[in-house]
């Protein structure tokens, strides 16, 4: 039987869609179940809906964080999920919602952790003069980016290098990273 996943997005749901892609072959250990967001309108919800991927969409938006949490970990469940991943989503998640699925979530990260928690990940790494940047694949804990590292990938910084051009050779090593890692997670428990 393959691990069932559900996937948290905000916005173009790029690592979501690898995952996905991923789950295609026979091989594959996993099968999303549901892809959830939000923001009604993130891109990659209509990605999901056309290769026929249940989706949910709500804006957190006027509700308290553990409420609107409350609201996804009904779907997610409902959805059959028994793995959480968090591709590019964009909210933090309450103590609660991380408890009930513990260590059974991950989240991909722009940075090689611990360096650079939170967001502006590639403008720090510039500013810092680093040689390197990269990703991390992580278990999610109550703490910001703070979970074990389970894996990473290492991008070197060109010279010249902008943010943005730093980030989309990021999403490349990203996408390669993701699915890799997730597939390794749940067959370990299996
Ligand atoms: N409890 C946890 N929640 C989340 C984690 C985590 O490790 N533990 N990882 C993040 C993902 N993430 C970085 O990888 C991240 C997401 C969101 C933010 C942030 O500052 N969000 C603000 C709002 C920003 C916005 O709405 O644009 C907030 O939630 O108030 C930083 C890092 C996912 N959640
Ligand atoms: N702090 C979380 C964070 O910054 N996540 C990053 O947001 C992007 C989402 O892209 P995507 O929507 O195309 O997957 C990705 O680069 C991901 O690492």
């Amino acid at each position: 039987m393959k691990a069932k996943v559900g996937v948290l997005i905000s916005g173009r749901g790029s690592n979501m869609a690898a995952l996905l892609y991923a789950a295609k072959h026979p091989s594959c250990p996993y099968e999303i179940v549901l892809v959830a967001a939000n923001d009604p309108e993130a891109a990659g919800l209509t990605l999901a809906q056309a290769e026929g991927v249940p989706t949910f969409a709500q804006s957190h938006k006027g509700l308290k964080r553990a409420e609107f949490d409350r609201i996804i970990d009904a779907q997610l469940r409902r959805a059959g999920a028994e793995y959480v991943v968090l591709a590019g989503y964009m909210r933090l998640l309450s103590a609660e919602f991380v408890a009930g699925w513990e260590n059974r979530m991950l989240n991909i990260h722009p940075s090689l952790l611990p360096k650079y928690k939170g967001l502006d990940t590639h403008q720090k790494a510039l500013d810092a003069g680093d040689s390197h940047a990269g990703c991390s694949v992580h278990v999610v804990t109550s703490e910001l980016d703070d979970g074990p590292v389970l894996a990473q990938t290492e991008v070197a910084i060109l010279p010249g290098d902008s943010a943005d051009t730093l980030a989309a050779r990021i999403l490349i090593a990203e996408h390669q990273l993701y699915s890799r890692t997730l597939a390794d997670f749940v067959t370990r428990d299996r």
